[in-house]
């Protein structure tokens, strides 16, 4: 079986990669694998790096069976027939992916989508979210530490790796802040890691909410703890309940809002669930977060400050909650937002190591044991020219 690392063709440029030249080497000698690199001048690991493990490299693709990549190919840029991995950023009906879509269907590629590689349960196996949270939570460290004057902290994009993120926290000395997390998967996870580098003291929900500390402390919340049950709710609450009827429960949010200084949003805001706080609740005198590093960052929803994303030049901007603008990051009535999409391009070397790690672990066995687990029939979206049973809710959006 032959594979295709295919070059990222985004902007702004995407360093990442799916697998590294070590294990690409590691995959060749443990499989029946053979890899071929496609140039770029722009990934982390320069073309060199593979062919000085006798890698692959070639512009040429002709003879992949499955061609790998991290972000949406440029129509242009597909080849008819291929079976490809991708994030296409269109199982929610992104109305900016249609035309791929309707080209991936039209050029009758194969298309097994990263976002859809699950568990049977639906749980995601594999994703760059841990890197996003590493990521969100050093740059709201950093808004803060420029924003007071307490701290002067890298960009993590001229770092080179994870430890030099780390080694650069070790250098830096936070005031008595209290810091909100919300979520439950890999993005909260890697804030979390941040956290626990520093050394800052987690405490429960009870204590957060009532106590006062001589240092800094963070509470990590998850749904039921921000949510509540309406009067009128009827099942038995849990959060499998809420999962399924998210109509039936209230924002419990606020009480979180009035005793936290920084919020590092890292949760899953699932479709009709409450909104963590609105653009009212920000205007209140008893809220009090000033820092908000939303890495779930939805827009203009459940984070209200969060009224558009940011970019990695330009990864802080202030929200103004009277007057519902835009202002300056450091304006003195402020929140402070770091709401940028990407943040995994930030660390392309973990993210890359990582999401390999994921991929060799999860799908590269299904190419072999003729997909015992089902994990490739779970993530292919078209075949055929045509949307399989489990995406065909997409050809209203296709049509369209
Ligand atoms: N800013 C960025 O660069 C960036 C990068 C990666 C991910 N993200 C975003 O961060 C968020 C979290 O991603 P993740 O990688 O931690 O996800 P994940 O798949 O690892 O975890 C999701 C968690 O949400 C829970 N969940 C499932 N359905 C839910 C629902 N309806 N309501 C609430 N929780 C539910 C699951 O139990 C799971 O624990 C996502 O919205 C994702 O789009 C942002």
């Amino acid at each position: 079986m032959k594979i295709g690392l295919i070059k990222e063709r985004k902007t702004p440029p995407d360093r990442r990669v799916v697998f590294t030249p070590e294990q690409v080497d590691q995959l060749q000698q443990e499989h029946q694998l053979k890899f071929v690199v496609e140039p770029s001048d722009i990934r982390i690991f320069p073309d060199e790096s593979y062919q000085k493990r006798d890698i692959e490299v070639s512009e040429n693709l002709d003879a992949c069976d499955v061609l790998l990549g991290v972000k949406e190919v440029p129509i242009e840029a597909l080849i008819p027939h291929k079976s490809y991995f991708f994030f296409s950023h269109t199982i929610k009906m992104q109305p900016y992916n249609r035309d791929l879509l309707k080209a991936i269907l039209d050029k009758k590629i194969t298309l097994y989508d990263h976002e859809v590689i699950t568990k049977t349960n639906g749980s995601r196996l594999i994703g760059f979210g841990r890197y996003a949270g590493l990521v969100g939570a050093y740059n709201g460290f950093r808004a803060l530490g420029l924003r007071d004057n307490l701290f002067n902290l890298p960009k993590v994009e001229y770092l080179d790796d994870l430890n030099a993120v780390k080694e650069e926290l070790d250098k830096i000395k936070l005031p008595q802040i209290k810091i909100c997390l919300t979520g439950s998967g890999k993005v909260a996870l890697g804030a979390k890691e941040i956290l626990d580098h520093l050394k800052i003291k987690s405490v429960g929900v009870e204590a957060f909410l009532s106590e006062k500390f001589e240092e800094p402390v963070y509470c990590k919340i998850d749904v039921l703890d921000y949510n509540k049950p309406k009067s009128t709710c009827k099942g038995e609450v849990s959060k499998s309940h809420f999962f399924k009827h998210p109509e039936d429960y209230e924002s419990d949010f606020m009480r979180f809002a009035e005793v936290t200084d920084y919020f590092i949003a890292g949760h899953f805001y699932g479709e009709g669930a409450p909104y963590l706080y609105t653009r009212e609740d920000a205007k209140s005198p008893q809220f009090n977060i000033n820092l908000v590093a939303d890495v779930s960052c939805d827009i203009d929803g459940p984070v209200a400050s969060t009224i558009k994303p940011s970019t990695i030049a330009e990864p802080f901007y202030g929200y103004h909650p009277i007057s519902e603008q835009e202002v300056e990051f450091n304006h003195p009535e402020a929140i402070t937002v770091m709401a940028v999409d990407n943040l995994p391009c930030e660390l392309p070397k973990d993210a890359s190591e990582g999401f390999g790690e994921m991929f060799a672990e999860h799908v590269i066995p299904a190419f072999f044991n003729k997909d015992k687990d089902g994990i490739l029939e779970r993530a292919k979206m078209t075949e055929n020219g045509q949307l399989t049973a489990k995406y065909a809710y997409l050809q209203d959006f296709v049509n369209q």
